[in-house]
């Protein structure tokens, strides 16, 4: 069993801090532990106080866990006051704890100091000594250093100077950039920059524990250190995606849709292959085109195409039916999860997609059942979008969204030079499609 320790604050309305990583921890199957430095009082719009908890019983709660049960990794949070970094780092060498993970918080989202103004200097040369890495956000960084960080060489350049403090590694969190929040990370030898697409609204209480307390399990799982810090984004740029609306200021990240996401591929394996069972019951072969037919669908809040799944081999035309060639697979086909990808950015419900053959008939009974059909010109692709993207139909399933101002029902077009006519149905879940297409081509006994 994984064993990693947290030293932190409480986090009285659960977004931050200890509550935070042990979330992290659970969701990531990890045993969790930990020694708790300081009480605060805060909710999601901010830190209304706090005591820190006397250094000898931070010292003993230490004690007591690493002289039992042990830790592959430890990570600091908030430590409040010197003689409490001094506890941590005396127990921390005693144990030897080959894994720390440092998170130097200075200060609360809200302005809320939550380092003694004067622990900083232990902090730097006391604790950072021991750290694997340390994970400054830009104002700790500019903190630390007393300079001004905007950019993303700045950014390098102070990690750079904190790696003089004696870490192993340092990186800077960009979540306060102006831009897309990159982070920067520094080994001692290379820069590296981690990208990363922002999440907008009033979230993110807790981000930098969320991404540490990620980092410290994907370190202990024994992940080279740049994978871990990727890894670790991708973690919490999820857990921001999901963020609950909880409280009246800044939601806080949801670590657990993590391990929600491990049930959620299951189910939608399911949901892929009992809708094509429907078809496969049914004299389904006029909706078969050339290309055969292809279902997909995707987990909630998906981002990329290995998050999309499909059937590999397509379902094919066999006598009056069709026939399923392999079990839907995550990733299985690029062609489908950009149609869906495309569509969730703008309805992150509508999760799935279908493609069948094209037949005036289908188009008029659609139009009929009054369901809202968009057709768009593949000739109408701006060049540029063609050359970059090839024929991902991103640019088509766009357009046709923003033709409408809606999700449409039904996306088609009538082909091109070595293009076959096609259809393509969306929806929020792969049965409703399926039986939309049996509807379509009259198949449909209910
Ligand atoms: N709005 C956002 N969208 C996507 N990623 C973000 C966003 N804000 C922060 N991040 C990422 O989350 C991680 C934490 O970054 P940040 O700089 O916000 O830390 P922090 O200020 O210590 O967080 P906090 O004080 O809220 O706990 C980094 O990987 C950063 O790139
Ligand atoms: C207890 C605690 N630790 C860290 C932070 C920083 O997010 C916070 N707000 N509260």
């Amino acid at each position: 069993m994984l064993k990693v320790l947290t030293i932190a604050g409480s986090d009285s309305g659960g977004g931050a801090g200890i509550q935070a990583d042990l979330k992290v921890f659970a969701t990531l199957e990890a045993y969790g532990m930990s020694v708790v430095t300081a009480v605060t009082a805060q909710n999601t719009r901010g830190v209304w106080g706090y005591e820190a908890v006397a250094a000898p019983l931070v010292e003993r709660q230490l004690e007591a866990v690493l002289e039992d049960i042990g830790a592959q990794a430890a990570k600091t949070g908030m430590l409040a006051e010197s003689n409490i970094i001094k506890a941590v780092v005396k127990g921390l060498r005693r144990h030897s704890v080959p894994i720390v993970v440092v998170d130097p918080v200075l200060v609360a989202k809200g302005g809320a100091r939550l380092l003694a103004a004067e622990a900083e200097e232990t902090l730097k040369s006391e604790l950072f000594p021991l750290a694997t890495v340390i994970t400054p956000n830009i104002p700790e960084a500019e903190a630390l250093l007393g300079a001004k960080i905007e950019t993303l060489p700045q950014m390098a350049e102070a990690a750079r100077r904190l790696k003089d403090f004696g870490p192993q590694a340092v990186i800077i969190k960009g979540g306060h950039l102006s831009g897309p929040p990159t982070d920067i990370i520094f080994d001692g030898q290379r820069i590296d920059e981690i990208p990363g697409e922002r999440v907008t609204g009033a979230v993110g209480h807790g981000t930098g524990c969320t991404f540490s307390a990620a980092l410290t399990v994907y370190l202990a799982k024994g992940l080279p250190l740049l994978e871990a810090a990727k890894k670790a984004k991708e973690f919490v740029t999820l857990a921001l995606k999901a963020a609950p609306r909880v409280g009246h200021g800044i939601s806080p990240t949801d670590p657990l849709i993590w391990s929600r996401r491990e049930r959620e591929r299951f189910y939608v394996l399911e949901a892929l292959l009992s809708a094509a069972e429907i078809l496969c019951r049914h004299p389904s072969r006029p909706l078969v085109p050339e290309v055969q037919i292809n279902l997909g669908y995707a987990l909630p809040l998906a981002q990329n195409p290995e998050e999309v799944a499909a059937f590999p081999g397509r379902i094919v035309g066999f006598k009056e039916g069709v026939r399923v060639v392999a079990p839907p697979e995550f990733g299985a086909s690029r062609h489908v999860a950009n149609i869906i990808l495309t569509t969730m950015r703008y309805s992150p419900e509508h999760r799935a997609a279908m493609n069948i053959r094209y037949d005036e008939t289908y188009i008029s009974r659609a139009r009929k059942m009054g369901l809202k059909v968009v057709e768009f010109s593949r000739a109408d692709e701006p060049p540029a979008i063609k050359k970059r993207e090839g024929s991902t139909l991103s640019w088509g399933v766009a357009w046709a969204i923003e033709h409408l101002q809606d999700i449409p029902d039904i996306i088609f077009d009538r082909g091109d030079v070595g293009k076959e006519p096609m259809i393509r149905l969306l929806g929020r879940r792969p049965e409703e499609l399926v039986s939309l297409a049996l509807s379509l081509a009259g198949l449909n006994s209910a």
